[in-house]
């Protein structure tokens, strides 16, 4: 069995960027850039005035402190020309410098009377408030690089640029199956021995968290048709995520199908708490990930593997972070202890508290849970206040 470490490396060993595609501007949010997004002119593209005031010559400085003013320089009008040195333009954040002015004075600084500005002193320089031509970039630098993760910051740049398609990562295809003849869709009134098929809903909800849509469907304990069906869906699909069906049951016929159909297992066995049946494997470019049945196995590993899969092939990002355990634990198993947490906020630190809950097979009490705190496996006694690594489980909560 592999250890939490061992697997994870396992895992990034399998990653690999993925195709590119062109996409309209408007869908590019939370996707990875496949190409350098380069300036189509200078940043900014002309002398920008960056207060709302006046211009003038530096140089009259010296010479003078009431200047009469000859026109407004507003934004969005041609460049217009101080044709008097000894004269000003009002001129207005965001306008073209007018020719002939190398000097901006805000409005706070003078006081206007029957059309003459008249300065509060002469200590104004050349270049103040001026934001010069090219000084954040110049036509045909590189502004982003492929790989950026577009977010906010990013969109305006893009936008910026003019680009009305953007070449981004593509999502892999997927296809989310629950396995089981214990579960019905659930718009159903399960019978006695039957539950709600809820896993699938909430692995669908994960990818949804990231920008990833993905199909579902249902498949049953049986080994002819589990193997026929997914004999299909390898061909079609790029990843399949499955939930239950990896244990050591006499139903659980996913570890053996695969063998059957040739998908290599590179993981099967986790030193872990949840998650310990947890499977991965690879049929050349496809992909399979066995997360276990239990609603927080299923849940855990998504986010401890199939995230860290995803980290390279569709370029999310790694928040790193640690959380501070609220309370003593003692767990005296040799494995990684992912534990349920609510994250708070308290003098700038991030606490963690345990979610009380019956197991993995517990859904009530994950639906608390924002995200997982791993307390190592060499360790047993737990203190509160010690930090540990933590992993977000939706993207609200970070
Ligand atoms: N003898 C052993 N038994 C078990 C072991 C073990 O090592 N030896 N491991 C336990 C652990 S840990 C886990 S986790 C589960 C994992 O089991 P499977 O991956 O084989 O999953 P299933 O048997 O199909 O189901 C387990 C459990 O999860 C429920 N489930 C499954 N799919 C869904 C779904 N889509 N929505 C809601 N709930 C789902 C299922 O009904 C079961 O209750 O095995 C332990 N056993
Ligand atoms: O580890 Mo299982 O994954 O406890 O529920
Ligand atoms: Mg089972």
């Amino acid at each position: 069995m592999k250890s939490v470490k061992e697997a994870q490396d396992t895992i990034i060993k399998f990653s690999k960027k993925g195709a590119s595609e062109s996409i309209a501007f408007e869908d590019c949010l939370n996707r990875m850039l496949a190409e350098g997004v380069f300036a189509d002119r200078d940043a900014p593209p002309f002398d920008r005035v960056a207060m709302d005031g006046i211009a003038i010559q530096s140089e009259q400085l010296l010479k003078r402190q009431r200047f009469f003013i000859e026109d407004i320089q507003a934004a969005g009008q041609e460049q217009k020309k101080l044709k008097n040195p000894e004269n000003c333009l009002e001129v207005m954040t965001g306008a073209v410098l007018p020719y002939n002015t190398d000097c901006v004075i805000p409005y706070e600084r003078i006081t206007i009377d029957n059309g003459i500005a008249a300065l509060d002193s002469t200590a104004h320089k050349s270049f103040q408030n001026i934001h010069k031509k090219g000084v954040d970039a110049k036509k045909g630098d590189q502004l982003l690089p492929a790989g950026t993760w577009v977010h906010p910051g990013v969109k305006g740049v893009l936008a910026t640029t003019g680009l009305t398609m953007v070449k981004v990562v593509k999502s892999p295809t997927i296809m989310i199956c629950s396995t089981g003849d214990e579960l019905v869709p659930i718009e159903n009134k399960p019978l006695p021995h039957q539950i709600r098929r809820s896993n699938v809903y909430m692995l669908q909800a994960a990818l949804k968290d990231l920008n990833i849509e993905a199909e579902t469907t249902h498949l049953p304990d049986d080994k002819p048709k589990l193997k026929t069906a997914i004999k299909e869906l390898l061909r079609d699909y790029d990843v399949l995520l499955f939930s239950g069906a990896v244990s050591k049951g006499k139903y659980d016929f996913l570890p053996v199908v695969f063998q059957e159909l040739g998908v290599q297992i590179h993981i099967h066995g986790v030193k872990q708490k949840p998650g310990k049946p947890f499977l991965f494997g690879s049929q050349g470019e496809k992909f399979v990930f066995g997360f276990p049945g239990n609603p927080t196995s299923t849940l855990v590993c998504f986010h401890a593997y199939f995230k860290l899969w995803l980290k390279q092939h569709w370029g999310i990002k790694d928040i790193l972070t640690f959380g501070h355990l609220d309370k003593d634990i003692v767990f005296n198993k040799p494995v990684t202890n992912h534990l349920l947490v609510m994250t708070s906020t308290e003098d700038g630190k991030l606490l963690a508290k345990p979610i009380a809950n019956s197991g993995s097979g517990d859904w009530v009490h994950l639906a608390l849970a924002d995200a997982f705190l791993s307390l190592p496996s060499e360790q047993s006694e737990f203190k509160k206040g010690e930090i540990f690594p933590i992993t977000y489980l939706h993207k609200n909560s970070f």
